[in-house]
């Protein structure tokens, strides 16, 4: 009778994969570690350090965070890697460009995180629009003299949303603001289905520029590639309403910030809400971190449990089906 106790011949040996490390602020999170352990080899980046023989194992790289860095000497001393999957959606950290010179395929994760970063968008209009952060700072100065009059918000509900890049995450942001009975436009570098504008009542403007003129808020959900780097600068600033509020919860670098800041204060524009800047965290002087107008999160787009949870299955996947060869669910192809 076969001892089941150790290895069988027929178990293949789990694909080694690199990671920063486990848990900490460098590392992958402690919770995920069993699942993936359940599918890889993990490697960290302390013990391929260690052992030049661990190189030749390792088939892929687990960006979680940004991390581990991946430059030349990295990719030039790992000669099996086929794979780098990225934990996000974002993946203007990773030199395409270099990693596919090494034959390297780069998979992301856009479906997990869209719940949760189409949430956040919606969380910054919301208090932007209502004044939420000031009101919790009022509700708890010693001051109690202050009436709601003096600061009062403004409705969401039938305002128009102007929503650029209509990806998954746009599309989900075009869902909420559909509940709140808001008008809603859109830019793409390409339109959606009819049937998909239907279901969130959502009109392509072609033109970004008729889009900044009509919109009450406008929210930025782009990729960060060298097309959209400030996307929104001065001049598209000026085209805004100076009733209008800029959401942005894709990149920082998406919007010139001095040009920002300038609008802000000349009153170009009436107010900000960004999920995201450059460099994260501003330096405790900015001048965006001075402003009543402004509100700021620390990039916490897909920070939920389920949506971590979700990323690391989506990253799981994608690096099994390049590493089997099978149809990959989220490559990012260089363009
Ligand atoms: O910023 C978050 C992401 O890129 O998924």
């Amino acid at each position: 009778m076969a001892d089941s106790s150790g290895p069988s011949i027929m178990e293949k040996e789990l694909p080694s994969v690199l990671i920063s490390g486990i848990g900490g602020t460098s590392g992958v999170l402690e919770s995920h570690v069993e699942f993936l352990k359940k599918h890889f080899n993990l490697i960290t980046m302390k013990e391929f350090q260690k052992s030049k023989e661990l190189h030749e194992k390792i088939k892929s790289v687990f960006v979680f965070e940004r991390l581990p860095v991946i430059d030349q000497e990295l990719l030039e001393s790992l000669p099996n890697l086929k794979v780098i999957g990225n934990s996000g959606v974002g993946v203007n950290h990773l030199n395409l460009k270099l990693i596919g010179s090494f034959g390297v395929k780069v998979t992301n994760t856009p479906h997990a995180v869209s719940d949760s970063t189409a949430d956040i968008g919606m969380a910054l209009m919301l208090a932007s629009a209502r004044r939420l952060v000031e009101g919790c700072y009022l509700a708890t100065s010693p001051d109690t003299t202050h009436f709601a009059v003096n600061w009062l918000g403004v409705e969401v509900s039938r305002a128009t949303l102007g929503i650029i890049g209509m990806g998954n995450i746009g599309y989900k942001v075009a869902k909420r603001a559909k509940a709140f009975d808001m008008k809603i436009l859109y830019h793409n570098r390409n339109q959606r289905k009819e049937e998909e504008e239907q279901e969130v009542g959502a009109t392509y403007c072609k033109n970004i520029d008729d889009l900044l003129r009509q919109s009450d808020f406008v929210m930025l959900v782009v990729n960060l590639t060298s097309e959209t780097h400030n996307l929104i600068g001065k001049r598209e600033l000026e085209l805004m309403k100076p009733t209008a509020t800029l959401i942005n919860i894709c990149r920082g670098a998406v919007v010139d910030q001095d040009a920002l800041v300038e609008a802000l204060q000349n009153k170009i524009i009436k107010a900000v809400a960004l999920d995201v800047t450059y460099p994260e965290p501003l330096p405790r002087d900015h001048l965006l971190l001075q402003m009543k107008n402004v509100i700021i999160t620390p990039h916490i787009g897909t920070a939920t449990d389920q949506a971590l949870h979700m990323m690391t299955e989506e990253a799981v996947e994608n690096i099994l089906a390049v590493l089997n060869d099978l149809p990959i669910p989220s490559e990012v192809i260089s363009k």
